[in-house]
């Protein structure tokens, strides 16, 4: 038995739901040029958990459900106070969604008519969440969610607890629609992992939260704008890239284990974050981000990875950077729990094996003649 580090080119599962084929990133069938320049996110969440694209009634009842269920437990908002206030975001995240299925009423029940409602219930609260995380640290009241409003428009209502303008709701929806899944990341492979003991839904995501926070994936957002922070300003983003170069470091928001040519996500959201710059009439940031990104190119051949100019998009959208990547696990959870209702389908416990590289042949000495 020998081991593949990293898993490397390891086929794990089947699966339905999206496939990275020769660079090309496709949900369901639909190509994902196709889907971020024209579906909304509530399209895309259905697509994912049903395998098709909603029509117009499916899609009126699906926005409804997840209308209806985006307020959270006063008990968990009560709990959210509690947690410190300079705790990591997605470790707090991680708590809440772990404690949320302790106010679900339909508890263990495993049938698919409940996973997928709770799948529903997971996205439509997990904003709510985020939410609430981020005023509670601000010293602020959580905001109840706004019934009729799509997830984007909603997460920025309750976050800023004002009407948000239409271009960040735009671009907020797309960025959505581009992280929502993608084949068998770490997060999703971590979700598929803890249901395939037939464990719950709520450990299912909550296992996925904690393998989105690392720095390694969805957390490289955050590390992408506290380089963009470090850097300052323009004139210094190219010295600033190589001396990290030179010292062999990892540029965060660069490479990826399957795409070598350049992650397709990527140029959409490049073009958002300079709309946004140009609409703002301040394209420093953006500007920041492209000579980091020639230098990275041209130096080492890697390309932009999807956390990369979210980093840029998300600030421009004013956001704060610790929510960066909480708003990566808004999106993914409709990944997510579409991977764990299709691992239950055709369930097998997952359970590799490990190429043993410890000593052999040890002899038990006790305690007091070692
Ligand atoms: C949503 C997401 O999860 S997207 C990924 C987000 N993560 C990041 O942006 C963090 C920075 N990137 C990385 O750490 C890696 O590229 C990963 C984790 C994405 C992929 O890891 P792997 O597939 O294991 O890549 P691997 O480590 O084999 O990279 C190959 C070579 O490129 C180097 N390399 C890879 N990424 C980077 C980087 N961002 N900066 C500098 N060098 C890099 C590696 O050090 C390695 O060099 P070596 O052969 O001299 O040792
Ligand atoms: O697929 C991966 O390894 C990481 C990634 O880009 C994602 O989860 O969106």
């Amino acid at each position: 038995m020998t081991a593949t580090k990293g898993l490397e080119g390891i086929v794990a599962t089947t699966s339905s739901i999206s496939s990275i084929v020769d660079g090309v990133l496709t949900y369901r069938g639909y190509n994902i040029d196709d889907l971020a320049e024209h579906a909304s996110f509530e399209e895309v969440a259905y697509l994912l958990w049903f395998g098709k694209l909603p029509n117009a009634e499916e899609l009126k009842a699906l926005k409804q459900d997840l209308s209806d269920y985006a307020a959270i437990p006063d008990e968990l908002i009560q709990q959210i106070k509690l947690y410190p206030k300079d705790a990591n975001t997605m470790a707090s995240l991680r708590s809440a969604v772990s404690a949320l299925a302790l106010y679900d009423e339909a508890g263990d029940d495993m049938s698919r008519e409940a996973n997928e409602k709770k799948a529903v219930k997971l996205q439509a609260q997990l904003p709510t969440i985020v939410a609430a995380i981020a005023r509670v640290r601000q010293g602020k009241e959580p905001v109840a969610p706004k019934a009729g409003v799509s997830v984007a428009e909603n997460f920025l209502y309750m976050l800023r607890g004002e009407q948000p303008d239409e271009t960040s709701i735009k671009a907020l929806d797309q960025a959505l629609v581009l992280h929502a899944d993608h084949e068998l990341n770490a997060s999703t492979f971590a979700a598929r992992v803890t249901v395939a003991t037939l464990s719950d839904i709520y450990s299912g995501v909550t296992s996925a939260i904690g393998a989105l926070k690392g720095p390694l994936h969805g957390g490289a957002n955050e590390a992408v704008a506290k380089m963009l922070n470090e850097v300052g300003s323009i004139d210094r983003a190219k010295a600033y890239i190589q001396e990290k170069l030179d010292n062999r470091e990892k540029i965060m928001g660069f490479g990826h284990r399957v795409y070598k040519n350049g992650d397709p996500r990527a140029k959409h959201l490049q073009k958002m974050s300079r709309e946004l710059g140009e609409m703002k009439g301040d394209t420093s940031l953006y500007d920041m981000s492209v000579v980091i990104d020639e230098t990275v190119t041209s130096q080492k051949g890697l390309k932009p990875n999807v956390d990369f100019y979210s980093a840029s998009v998300y600030t421009q959208l004013g956001i704060e950077q610790e929510l960066f990547t909480p708003i990566f696990a808004i999106s993914r959870v409709s990944g997510w729990t579409a991977h764990i209702l299709e691992q239950y389908e055709g369930n097998r416990i997952i359970r590799p094996r490990a190429e043993y590289t410890g000593l052999t042949d040890q002899k038990y000495v006790p305690v007091e003649l070692r």
